[in-house]
């Protein structure tokens, strides 16, 4: 570990002391690999039971669906991993969820949300009920963000691509939860990425901090009163972690610091490391609190470097929307003709807005086309109600604020498009649906050859009796393809031939 910034390297000596040569020593320490069950999916049993891998993996201590794993195992490759079944994470940044208290109903924000981890794991567990927003401000990594919400078949998300302040007017107190994973000068990814330890400088700790004020801020005029705030880095820098939220608590005396008290080797913050005036401003009790706020230290624990403070706003007790149905039934607009055709047209310049200005081809009536797709291939259960941009249709879980202005990469979920008078689902539906969803579907197992073939994009040659088809439909249409009964994608059967439908960005070649 050459590339370590000398500058550092003091600065750590000098908050750590006699602690600094055992933090040293992480640095020669094998990195630990991660990953987290998708209990959308599938749960730990069941995972045990179908994957030689459920029986060599060790848990997680703070995460309740975490596990290591060996790294020779590369779970990244396995037909398992592009059903969903499970994420890819690094164990310490499993933490903040779970300090999120998320529980099915919630409206959850993840403010700075690319690539995702944090995202599906909230998901995860909201179990389908309430929304979770999720926004990250660079647009590229918003594509990242929403595959991997559809690859773990989450269907009430909403994607934006915003910077926070854009997004008050729309959600001010709106949110039960938020999650402000923030960009930090990623100290704590030294190990795990030395491209990291190369960027330091440039990510340095006095602009990261002057953001993370920035998005705090704008984080905490989005939260409900009575809701919780998660705030995490990846970094040891006081001036970002129990400093930042000292400042914040000086600021917003409506907010105090909620307690952690976590298992496995998960030590307390430090206010010994925050400045002498801010301490005396904030007093004893509240300086005192930081030590409430957890910091994960790499030779103190299996995982890379982390903190983590959770913040409560006062106000009256929070709890799940136990009546969610009868608070969205509250918040419906009457839509007379009139108004549903200025909003469609609303829609579709949206829609324009969103993909970079290209025009929006508007067919007639996705809605339609989507509602006579759904009846004649699927068995939803559901009756939320769709929306579409132009001629891609979305199924919102609840109904948001008005997204007028926004930079909207996904209002819902993203079920398919109409095109040329078809509906042409999409991966994203695939994803989101359990096998008996579709009234056609075929399942192999993990290490077929044709699972291996579906995944390069091959055509396959199937019997009608090897698929299970709904009583009274067609062996022709559309085939949802399973690995284990796990949705992979579509496929398209006709005559013994089963088309590849797996979207070019899904294929492994
Ligand atoms: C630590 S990463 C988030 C990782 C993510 N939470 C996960 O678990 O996969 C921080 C993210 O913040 C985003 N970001 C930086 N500045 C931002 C801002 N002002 N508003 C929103 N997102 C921002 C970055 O693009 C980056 O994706």
């Amino acid at each position: 570990m050459g590339n370590i910034p000398a500058k550092f390297l003091a600065k750590m000596k000098n908050l750590l002391q006699a602690e600094y040569d055992n933090f040293m020593s992480s640095y020669e320490w094998p990195r630990v690999y991660g990953l987290r069950l998708n209990p959308l999916k599938i749960d730990a049993d069941q995972w045990k039971q179908l994957s030689p891998m459920g029986e060599n993996v060790r848990p997680v201590p703070w995460a309740t669906e975490g596990y290591y794993y060996k790294e020779d195992e590369r779970p990244g490759k396995h037909p398992h991993y592009h059903a969903g079944l499970y994420y890819i994470q690094e164990p310490s940044a499993m933490l903040p969820v779970e300090l999120l208290d998320v529980r099915p109903g919630h409206r959850v924000l993840d403010l700075c949300a690319a690539p995702g981890g944090k995202t599906t794991q909230i998901a995860g567990k909201l179990k389908g009920e309430g929304v979770i927003v999720s926004n990250d401000n660079a647009a590229e990594r918003t594509k990242a963000l929403a595959k991997n919400i559809e690859l773990s078949g989450v269907r009430n998300a909403a994607v934006l691509n915003e910077e926070p302040p854009a997004l008050v007017p729309a959600f001010r107190e709106w949110f039960d939860r938020i999650l402000v994973d923030a960009p930090c000068s990623g100290e704590g990814m030294f190990r795990k990425d030395e491209g990291m330890a190369a960027s330091w400088e440039k990510h340095s700790v006095e602009r990261c901090t002057i953001m993370q004020r920035d998005i705090l801020e704008n984080a905490s005029a989005m939260l409900a009163p009575g809701g919780l705030l998660v705030y995490s880095t990846c970094t040891f820098s006081p001036e970002e972690n129990e400093s930042q939220i000292a400042d914040f608590l000086l600021r917003h005396p409506e907010f105090r610091v909620e307690e952690v008290r976590p298992p496995g080797g998960i030590s307390p913050g430090r206010p010994e490391w925050i400045d002498a005036a801010a301490s005396r401003e904030l007093g004893a009790d509240t300086t005192a609190s930081l030590a409430g706020t957890v910091r994960l230290w790499p030779h103190l624990l299996e995982g890379e470097g982390h903190y983590a403070a959770v913040l409560r706003k006062s106000g009256e007790t929070d709890s799940p929307r136990a009546s969610l149905a009868i608070y969205e039934e509250t918040q419906k607009e009457i839509v007379t003709p009139a108004v549903k055709r200025k909003k469609d047209k609303k829609r579709t310049e949206e829609a324009r807005h969103a993909r970079g200005g290209k025009s929006a081809v508007s067919e007639d009536d996705p809605i339609s086309a989507w509602r006579k797709f759904a009846a004649e291939e699927l068995q939803l259960d559901e009756s939320a109600e769709a929306i579409h941009y132009g001629s891609i249709v979305y199924v919102p879980s609840v109904q948001l604020p008005s997204l007028d202005r926004l930079r909207v990469v996904r209002p819902g979920w993203y079920v398919g498009e109409a095109k040329k008078g078809r509906f042409v689902p999409s991966q994203a539906l695939a994803m989101g649906l359990k096998r008996a969803e579709s009234k056609r579907s075929i399942s192999w197992n993990a290490e077929s050859e044709e699972i291996q073939r579906y995944l390069k994009g091959e055509t396959l040659f199937v019997r009608p009796e090897e698929m299970d088809i709904a009583q009274g439909a067609a062996a022709k249409g559309y085939v949802l393809v399973c690995v284990d009964g796990y949705p992979l994608g579509w496929g398209k059967y006709v005559d013994g031939m089963l088309k590849n439908e797996l979207s070019s960005g899904w294929r492994q070649i």
